[in-house]
């Protein structure tokens, strides 16, 4: 029963044994419920809710004797909307990712790929957006321009493209991770290209959640949607089920002979031996996951550029912290050169600065962030 709550403890609480528990049972259970709800443990709630959380912590202490079958409903990964299914609700618990399938229409994807070549031919100018090259091309001789281009970010001012990040199918998905208040704090279209020999088109196994200075990771969430079919062949993405229940470890630049581009930096000590799981996906498709999620891409090997479009949402009660002296401080300054350059801002931006410029209100009401 105890290794049961510790090593479920998130979903333990929906499968625990009507039967009354032990003493000892009850003090163990109790102790982790408090350090979630007092923030001592990674997965905390926001400080706003800490009244409402103490409560809820009350409910369920007089709910555990004699019966503990009733707190049956606390599952903190997801939120209950009509929309998950247990069975949905219970393989995001577990694994940190969710796929849906077939959730973006042709006609949309279309219309961001047009919207796409319409940046790459240099017909619109968006204020804010990073083109970024591939590391590979970026140092070799002239390649024509649409085929340079292997990752845009923040296209937030980009209407046609922005529409992804409010289409309603994917905010009711968004809204069982971070709650009816959402921010689009991140917006990226990635063209992921051919592999010019040196294996730099692969992006290292990561967490997000290194580069948020923002918290709680549970009320983040990000949504990727194929553009194209994506296949191991191309380069899809690569995942390590169940890696959201651990913590936010550290990052570095892999020591890759070919070299790594700008920012793309892996988790320290990645062992290629993990299991991990290869998402095949088909046009259109989604896939939902966890900001402590461990993951990465193969190299493209194809002749192709593949395309997804994503975005990192955050709960509008999320709230920032200091990252000085955490393993984020290394992404922070190489962030904030970047901020400096781009924005011509001097001195006195701070990383949060960054990412409250760029995050925009898609549902609910703006709060902390
Ligand atoms: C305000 C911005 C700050 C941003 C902050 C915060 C975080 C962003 C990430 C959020 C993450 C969310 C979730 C996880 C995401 C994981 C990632 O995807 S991380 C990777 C994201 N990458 C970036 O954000 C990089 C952004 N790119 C850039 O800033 C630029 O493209 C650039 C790499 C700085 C290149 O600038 P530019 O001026 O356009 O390029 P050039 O003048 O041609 O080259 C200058 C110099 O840089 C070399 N170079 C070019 N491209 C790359 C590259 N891809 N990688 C490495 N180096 C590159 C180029 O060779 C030149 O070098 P030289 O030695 O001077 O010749
Ligand atoms: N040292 C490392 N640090 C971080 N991530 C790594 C490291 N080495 C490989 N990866 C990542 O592991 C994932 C798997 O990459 P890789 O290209 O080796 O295999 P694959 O494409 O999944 O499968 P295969 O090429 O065998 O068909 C990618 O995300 C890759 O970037
Ligand atoms: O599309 C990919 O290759 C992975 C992108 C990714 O994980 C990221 O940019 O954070
Ligand atoms: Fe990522
Ligand atoms: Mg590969």
């Amino acid at each position: 029963m105890l290794v049961c709550v510790r090593t479920c403890v998130r979903a333990c609480v929906c499968v625990l044994p009507s039967a009354p528990l032990t003493y000892g049972q009850q003090t163990f259970l109790l102790l982790y419920l408090s350090s979630v709800f007092t923030g001592s443990y990674t997965g905390l709630l926001p400080d706003r809710n800490m009244s409402r959380a103490a409560d809820r912590l009350r409910l369920l202490i007089n709910h555990l004797d004699p019966s503990p079958a009733s707190i049956v409903s606390f599952i903190p990964y997801t939120f209950e909307t009509d929309l998950l299914t247990p069975e949905q609700r219970v393989f995001y618990e577990e694994n940190g990712f969710l796929l849906i399938k077939n959730l973006v229409s042709e006609e949309d994807i279309d219309r961001f790929r047009k919207a796409f070549e319409r940046i790459c031919r240099q017909e619109v100018k968006v204020p804010g957006l990073v083109v970024m090259r591939d590391v590979a091309i970026a140092k070799s001789e002239f390649v024509p321009d649409q085929k340079a281009v292997s990752k845009l970010q923040d296209f937030q001012e980009d209407p046609e493209l922005f529409r992804y990040c409010s289409l309603p199918q994917i905010l009711k998905y968004v809204e069982c991770f971070t709650g009816p208040n959402i921010m689009a704090m991140h917006t990226m279209l990635i063209n992921k290209p051919p592999d010019a020999g040196k294996k730099t088109s692969r992006h290292p196994m990561h967490q997000d959640l290194h580069y948020f200075p923002f918290r709680p990771a549970d009320r983040i969430v990000c949504s990727w949607t194929a553009m194209e079919k994506v296949t191991r062949q191309n380069g899809c993405l690569v995942v390590l089920p169940g890696t959201h229940q651990g913590t936010l470890q550290e990052h570095d630049y892999p020591e890759w002979e070919g070299g790594v581009n700008k920012m793309y930096h892996g988790v320290r000590g990645y062992d290629p031996q993990q299991p991990r799981v290869h998402l095949e996906m088909e046009k259109g498709d989604t896939v939902f996951f966890h900001p402590l999620l461990i993951h990465g891409s193969g190299m493209n090997q194809t002749q192709g550029f593949r395309k997804a479009i994503s975005c990192h949402y955050a709960s509008g009660d999320c709230y920032y912290i200091d990252v000085k002296g955490t393993t984020q401080e290394n992404i922070e300054n190489e962030a904030l050169d970047i901020a400096v350059r781009k924005y011509g801002v001097e001195g006195d931006v701070h990383f949060k600065d960054v990412w409250m410029i760029r995050g925009r209100l898609v549902q609910g009401e703006r709060l902390s962030l």
